[in-house]
């Protein structure tokens, strides 16, 4: 890991040479983020819990730190059985780096490129990597949501965030900012995907192997989201398709959802119900696949491989993970596909945003995102 760190570093130093004097062309990657240690899930959960464009709650400056507090010890216990913390911004970074190796050979009109990490509710944050960006002089940012599907919850929360920093003259009013705002059927996402499951699969025995049912796992939303018209689940189902295209539809599957959080109503079939009523149905083989996150996290590590699984094998399943995309070369190659896609089009047409990110959700009463949409559209800035 640290060898292929240092190759990153030299590329980069040697990319930055090779265009001395020329800011780059940033790329910013929006995430949530998680605790790198233990004794930073108290203010990562704070910060959750105050974000109001992922969960509105009463009192909210009040409530939140309360509510954090309470849930710290069973979220520290999680990040400790899963080996200390997040990974997230180490892969994150990784993920970043050799996107941007590649981009300068893919797209040489924008070069040197480089990837800086803005995350929800850990360090960096907005006005940190803003600083950042600003002391090596960046004109032109792409701001590229590291969740394939949009959702208001997760990437419109990124992109409020980078609205309200830019309103209140933490992000330089300089910059000309596009988006990429989703990404949940780009071909070397699924093509990522698709090779880690057929690797999933591998492990069965060739007599057992077609049977295996494949269960997708997703980051559920509460109704209330999913009922004001958020986009989400659409896409996730969106993806799944074009992954179980890729495999010739060899195996049957399901889309199920985890991570419910609170008494509210939450998007179901539940990943543990389902595992339980495949059990019934006599099912013997199950490949669990998470399809919207990147990386792996509580969710990947603690929830699927400890929780689920387990109980899984408990009724008698075999049961395998496809791995998190982590630090998959094909993944990489596609992220770089991707933002070289979009700087294309953006050379040819100029539009900041794509047609869909224009639409808010027919059911939003967040002021936010309106002004949001309209300060993106015309690339930020003004
Ligand atoms: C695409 C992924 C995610 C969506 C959509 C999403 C929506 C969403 N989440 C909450 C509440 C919580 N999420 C929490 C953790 C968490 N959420 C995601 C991803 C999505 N969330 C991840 C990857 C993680 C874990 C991070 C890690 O490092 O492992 C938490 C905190 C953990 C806990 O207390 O259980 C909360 C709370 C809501 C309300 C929501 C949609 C509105
Ligand atoms: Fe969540
Ligand atoms: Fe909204």
């Amino acid at each position: 890991m640290l060898h292929t760190s240092n190759l990153f570093t030299r590329s980069l130093t040697r990319s930055l040479a090779t265009h001395a004097g020329k800011s780059p062309t940033a790329i910013v990657m929006m995430n949530m983020g998680g605790p790198e240690t233990v004794p930073e899930t108290h203010d990562f959960l704070k910060n959750l819990f105050l974000d109001g464009d992922l969960i509105p709650l009463p009192f909210q400056r009040w409530s939140a730190p309360y509510i954090a507090k309470r849930r710290t010890p069973q979220i520290e216990q999680q990040y400790t059985d899963i080996g200390g913390g997040s990974p997230i911004l180490r892969y994150t970074r990784l993920q970043g780096e050799g996107m941007a190796r590649l981009l300068d050979e893919l797209h040489p009109e924008t070069a040197p490129h480089k990837a800086y990490v803005a995350f929800r509710y850990v360090r960096p944050m907005t006005t940190e990597t803003a600083r950042e960006m600003k002391a090596d002089g960046v004109k032109r940012a792409i701001a590229f949501t590291q969740y394939p599907q949009y959702s208001c919850s997760t990437t419109g929360s990124s992109l409020n965030e980078l609205f309200r920093k830019a309103k209140s003259g933490d992000v330089d009013s300089d910059i000309e900012w596009s988006v990429i705002d989703r990404w949940g059927t780009h071909p070397g996402f699924i093509e990522a995907v698709a090779q880690n499951i057929e690797k999933a699969l591998a492990k069965f025995s060739p007599e057992t192997r077609k049977d295996a049912v494949i269960l997708f796992s997703a980051h559920s939303l509460p109704m209330s989201v999913v009922n004001r018209g958020d986009p989400y689940i659409l896409e996730v189902a969106a993806s799944v398709s074009a992954v179980m295209d890729r495999l010739k539809n060899a195996n049957p599957y399901r889309l199920v959802w985890q991570s419910q959080v609170g008494p509210s109503a939450w998007m179901g079939m539940q990943t543990g119900a389902a595992l339980k009523g495949l059990a019934r149905l006599g099912k013997k083989q199950v490949v669990i696949v998470p399809i919207a996150f990147t990386s792996d996290h509580i969710e990947t590590l603690y929830e699927i491989d400890l929780e689920y699984a387990k109980e899984a094998r408990e009724h008698g399943i075999e049961v395998h993970r496809a791995d998190s995309l982590n630090d998959s070369p094909v993944f990489i190659r596609a992220l770089a596909d991707i933002a070289t896609q979009h700087l294309r089009e953006y050379s040819q047409t100029k539009r900041p945003v794509s047609v869909q990110l224009g639409l808010r959700c027919p059911g939003c009463t967040n002021a936010t995102c309106q002004q949001q949409k309209t300060w993106l559209a015309k690339g930020g800035g003004q």
